[in-house]
């Protein structure tokens, strides 16, 4: 109690890692402006810092954290580099033009890592720390350190390397769980020992960036929370390297719901919560499990008799948070194919969307179109729609025409028509069920050697002329694009999506791509 008194009042920082270790995911690949569309939606969830990326790893990354740098105001935007001059160098490239620009640098320091991995003594790495984060103090004043694997390292050897990288200049320390090893009384107890240990801390933010290789990582978070951390490292959907990181929603809605028990609030809009999961999710193509806690289908929904008579009468019986507060309306709106344009922009306001009136106009031309092919249009259809017509990609090619046939005892054919920057490309195809015959026409229209290496397709709601979603993963040249597709009819659905990942394969082959991007 004591402990949690000495920070009562100071709030959590939010550091978003969902562009940088949630990248890490693997299977996912973000391009410039689905970065873009990210990093805008975590502004307006209010985090404190977004981690935009890791320069040096690839020009496309250190174009993406420039231009997030460049365009997003609000949070602090952070680049990480590895300790040296050149990871260094390029981070700061990319983050300098950031209201608040930070270089995150870090260092493995426990000894596995030190001897397999880096091949460097203890003072060889503490040397490269301090050199790392003096360096990063020349360009920017927030630098934040990082001693990889922290929770194996020697905590002697931890006390002593935050204290140089603090008297070096670093104004974060964290302490990463990195292989998410740890359990919450022995995490807690170490961010606690480092408060005690390192003469220095006054001066700097404690941080954690905990993993989730034993479903851990945001009970670690809260217990270093506990013991003093000021700023939690989390991706959205819980994304990241191999079991993913703490969960964004997760860890503020555990501070929010229980602020009995975490004094310290956290800046996060919450309502925001449930639109940037969703979109994360689209744009990654990693679906969301029904039973994830906050944001997934049924975090919210009572099957059983005996819970759905205890929320008739009284809510609170069986929910802890109302889904409002995420964002997840219960107005009971209804939209149809007579709802006009007032009331369709009254709905997406009402849903948190704030969109240009041009982005409206599209919105709405679909949601006729829909209006046309199914009664009744819930809140996840138009999510789908919004998700669609606003997540901008290229289209070098699109959909004009599909005719598919199946049936049992037939073989399966299609023909598409596509246009291709006003010239229409023609072609049928025959193969293994019309999905199959779809790609195929497809291939041959866009004359490429595309592979599909994974096809998954959900309905947006119930019902037999619900919306499907169909998300694929595409492969050319070893590069993996994932395309996204929505429609009352799933070959139709399954052709928007594949052209989806065609379009940014195409798009990411261009060799003029940077001047496309900087004229949208
Ligand atoms: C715990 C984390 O999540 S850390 C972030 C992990 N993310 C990524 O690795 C994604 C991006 N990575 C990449 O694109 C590449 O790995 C790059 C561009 C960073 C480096 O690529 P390469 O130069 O080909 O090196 P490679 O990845 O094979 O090996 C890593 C090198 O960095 C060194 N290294 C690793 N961590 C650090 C560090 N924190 N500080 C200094 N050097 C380091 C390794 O010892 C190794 O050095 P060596 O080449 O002299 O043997
Ligand atoms: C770079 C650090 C913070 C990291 O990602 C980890 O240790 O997992």
């Amino acid at each position: 109690m004591e402990e949690r008194r000495a920070y009562m009042g100071k709030h959590i920082q939010i550091f978003d890692t969902t562009l940088r270790d949630g990248e890490q995911t693997p299977g996912v690949s973000l391009n410039l402006q689905e970065k873009y569309e990210i990093a805008k939606q975590l502004a307006k969830l209010n985090v404190d810092i977004i981690e935009a990326g890791f320069p040096i790893a690839s020009r496309g990354d250190f174009e993406a954290v420039k231009n997030i740098a460049k365009n997003v105001s609000g949070p602090v935007i952070a680049g990480l580099a590895r300790a040296n001059k050149q990871d260094i160098e390029i981070a700061w490239e990319a983050v300098k033009y950031a209201e608040r620009p930070r270089i995150h640098t870090f260092i493995a320091t426990s000894d596995i890592h030190m001897k397999y991995k880096l091949k460097m003594t203890r003072d060889q790495v503490i040397e490269a720390a301090v050199n790392a984060v003096k360096l990063a103090k020349r360009f920017t004043p927030d630098v934040e350190f990082s001693a990889e694997d922290a929770s194996r390292s020697d905590p002697e050897f931890l006390y002593r390397i935050f204290e140089e990288a603090i008297k070096a200049g670093a104004t974060v320390i964290n302490v990463p769980d990195t292989v998410g090893y740890a359990v919450p009384w022995e995490f807690g107890r170490l961010i606690h020992k480092i408060r005690e240990n390192v003469p220095s801390i006054y001066k700097a933010i404690i941080s954690v960036h905990c993993h989730d290789d034993l479903g851990l990582a945001v009970a670690n978070s809260l217990a270093a929370v506990e013991n003093g951390a000021q700023q939690i490292e989390v991706a959205v959907n819980g994304l990241g390297e191999r079991a993913g990181n703490a969960a964004l929603e997760e860890i503020v809605m555990a501070l929010n719901t229980r602020s009995d028990f975490f004094m310290n609030p956290t800046r996060i809009e919450t309502t925001q919560i449930y639109r940037t999961s969703r979109l994360v999710s689209a744009l990654t193509g990693i679906q969301v499990p029904p039973n994830k806690a906050i944001v997934g289908a049924n975090a919210f929904a009572h099957e059983s008799g005996i819970h759905q008579h205890g929320v008739l009468e009284e809510k609170s019986t069986y929910e802890i948070m109302k889904p409002e507060t995420i964002g997840v309306s219960t107005n009971k709106l209804v939209m149809g194919k007579h709802s006009g344009r007032h009331a369709f922009k009254e709905k997406l306001k009402e849903m948190g969307y704030n969109l240009s009136d041009e982005e409206i106009n599209k919105v709405f031309q679909k949601f006729k179109d829909l209006a046309d092919k199914k009664k009744e249009i819930s809140e996840k259809d138009i999510e789908a729609l919004v998700e669609e017509e606003v997540i901008i990609t290229p289209e070098t090619f699109k959909l004009e025409y599909l005719q598919a046939t199946s049936g049992s005892g037939v073989v399966a054919s299609a023909v598409v028509k596509l246009n291709k920057m006003g010239v229409t490309i023609e072609e049928a195809a025959c193969g293994d069920g019309p999905v199959d015959a779809t790609y195929r026409a497809i291939e041959r229209a866009c004359g490429g050697d595309f592979k599909l290496v994974d096809y998954t397709i959900k309905a947006v709601t119930g019902g037999k002329d619900a919306l499907g979603e169909v998300i694929v993963r595409v492969e050319k040249n070893n590069k993996i694009q994932i395309g996204r597709g929505v429609s009352t009819d799933i070959i139709e659905a399954s052709a928007k999506a594949y052209l989806s990942a065609i379009n940014k394969i195409i798009y990411d082959d261009n060799p003029y791509k940077e001047r496309i991007d900087a004229v949208q």
